[in-house]
């Protein structure tokens, strides 16, 4: 649905080059995009186009070379924004649950609280029962879910997630996906979310911003037309899917292989 909510975060000529010795890489040029209060917006676009950069530089992660970025920050009892990488970011020196608490801690929190903090989203996240097990001895699933689990724990106002699924194998990514509508549904977060997975964007997200072909600008901006909740089986099996999956691979195709 095209977005009513106010901005939450807005991007604007935004440009990124990346200087070494050995030459520059424009990464990034003249971005401008809007992400709204409590909407799900997907990145997609060819590889190396710059979608990691963009979500770095809104987690502030990296600075821009030119253009702004602001992101406003309503609450201050709440984080103004979490990461999830690809990669599985956690500690395996720390159990699950220290894995959670840690964030909480960070900012003020008390441990005994901190604690209850990580049980509930360890819960949320089907983790009860592994709070004292090491990261290392869990699944990749497993520990994608503590990752998703810190960042939750936070409270953030803005999600930023770096194809968090996609080192995952495919079933798993699916149950995966199917978590994170319900956790959706359930906190309505703002959530940036890259991915390379044409299905994972219509099915997740609300707008898809497209991505040129390297320096990534936005080629196009879509929006997914269907209904909250949402339910994956059905989605999947409508015309509508069919239809934006072909609209959208036509649209990266071009920037794969341009003309
Ligand atoms: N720290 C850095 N130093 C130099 N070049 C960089 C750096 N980070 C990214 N780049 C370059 O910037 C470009 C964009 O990279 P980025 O990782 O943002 O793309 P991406 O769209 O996320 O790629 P992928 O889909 O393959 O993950 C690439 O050419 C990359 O090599």
């Amino acid at each position: 649905m095209p977005p009513t909510q106010p901005v939450k975060i807005a991007v604007r000529k935004l440009g990124k080059v990346f200087s070494s010795g050995a030459g520059s890489v424009r990464a990034l040029d003249e971005i401008v995009l809007d992400v709204h209060d409590g909407e799900f917006l997907c990145l997609l676009g060819p590889s190396g186009c710059g979608k990691t950069t963009l979500l770095r530089v809104m987690a502030g992660l990296e600075r821009p070379s030119s253009g702004t970025i602001d992101m406003r920050h309503d609450d201050p009892s709440r984080s103004l924004s979490a990461v999830v990488f690809q990669d599985y970011s956690v500690f395996p020196w720390k159990t699950i649950r220290e894995n959670v608490i840690f964030p909480l801690l960070q900012t003020g929190v008390r441990r005994a609280r901190a604690k209850e903090i990580a049980d509930h989203w360890l819960a949320q996240l089907d983790l009860s029962g592994f709070e004292n097990a090491y990261p290392d001895t869990v699944s990749g699933g497993m520990k994608q879910r503590v990752a998703i689990a810190r960042a939750l724990a936070v409270e953030p106002e803005t999600l930023l997630m770096d194809e968090p699924l996609a080192a995952l194998d495919a079933q798993l990514r699916l149950l995966l996906q199917e978590k994170l509508l319900d956790l959706w549904q359930a906190n309505q977060n703002t959530v940036v979310f890259v991915t390379h997975s044409i299905d994972e964007a219509l099915l997740l997200g609300d707008r898809i911003a497209v991505m040129s072909a390297r320096p990534g600008r936005i080629a196009t901006v879509i929006d997914v037309p269907f209904d909250r909740p949402r339910h994956p089986d059905e989605i999947r099996a409508s015309p509508d899917f069919a239809a934006l999956r072909d609209e959208i691979w036509h649209r990266l195709r071009r920037e794969l292989q341009p003309a």
